[in-house]
């Protein structure tokens, strides 16, 4: 085990079972629909690579970069745009792909932002939601665990750009972001 790691909170097999889930679920939702994923870097690396290959109906894929943490444990509240989407999303039907849902901050911005772009709907697919830590009252349309109030790394989620490659998501030591 890590020497980072307070607990394993998701092992790697509980998270394929849920992206198994949410893939059949979309599946079934989008059928006949003409698609776009767009996963939020960098956090949603792994899920997106994940839950694009559970999806069975065809999808086309992009990203946008944002950054509201920058090297800490807490949000800043100014979303920034880093990165934005290749082509416009007119028409379209996307599904915002996350890693996790906290503040809202993100997530709100993201929602504002593309559809005033003219998409014919946006959603949101998160694995992670900490409906605890709310400031915004926004809810993902599919969202594969609700977890406590605890930073955590892993499966995509880091803590100062690091941990993102652990495939299980854990609850980081206190001590590793507090001294
Ligand atoms: O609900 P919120 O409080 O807004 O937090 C959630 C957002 O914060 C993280 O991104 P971050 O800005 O850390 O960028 P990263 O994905 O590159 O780590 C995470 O990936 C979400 O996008
Ligand atoms: O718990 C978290 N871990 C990593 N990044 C995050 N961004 C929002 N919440 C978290
Ligand atoms: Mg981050």
């Amino acid at each position: 085990m890590d020497q980072v790691i307070e607990r394993v909170l998701l092992t790697e097999v509980e998270i394929q079972k849920k992206v198994e889930e949410l893939g059949a679920q979309i599946s079934a939702d989008y059928e006949g629909k003409d698609l776009l994923v767009v996963g939020i870097l960098k956090g949603a690396l792994v899920f997106m690579a994940d839950l694009i290959r559970a999806i069975q109906i065809p999808v086309t894929i992009d990203f946008m970069a944002v950054s509201s943490y920058g090297q800490g444990a807490t949000s800043s509240g100014a979303v920034r745009i880093l990165k934005d989407l290749d082509r416009a999303v007119e028409d379209r039907h996307i599904l915002i792909v996350e890693d996790i849902v906290d503040t809202g901050l993100t997530l709100n911005y993201l929602l504002d932002n593309l559809r005033s772009r003219g998409a014919a709907s946006v959603k949101v697919c998160t694995i992670l939601d900490k409906p605890n830590r709310r400031t915004i009252p926004i809810e993902p349309d599919y969202n594969g665990f609700v977890i406590p109030d605890e930073f955590v790394v892993g499966y995509g989620l880091d803590y100062a750009e690091k941990y993102r490659h652990f495939p299980y998501v854990a609850i980081l030591k206190r001590e590793v972001y507090e001294r």
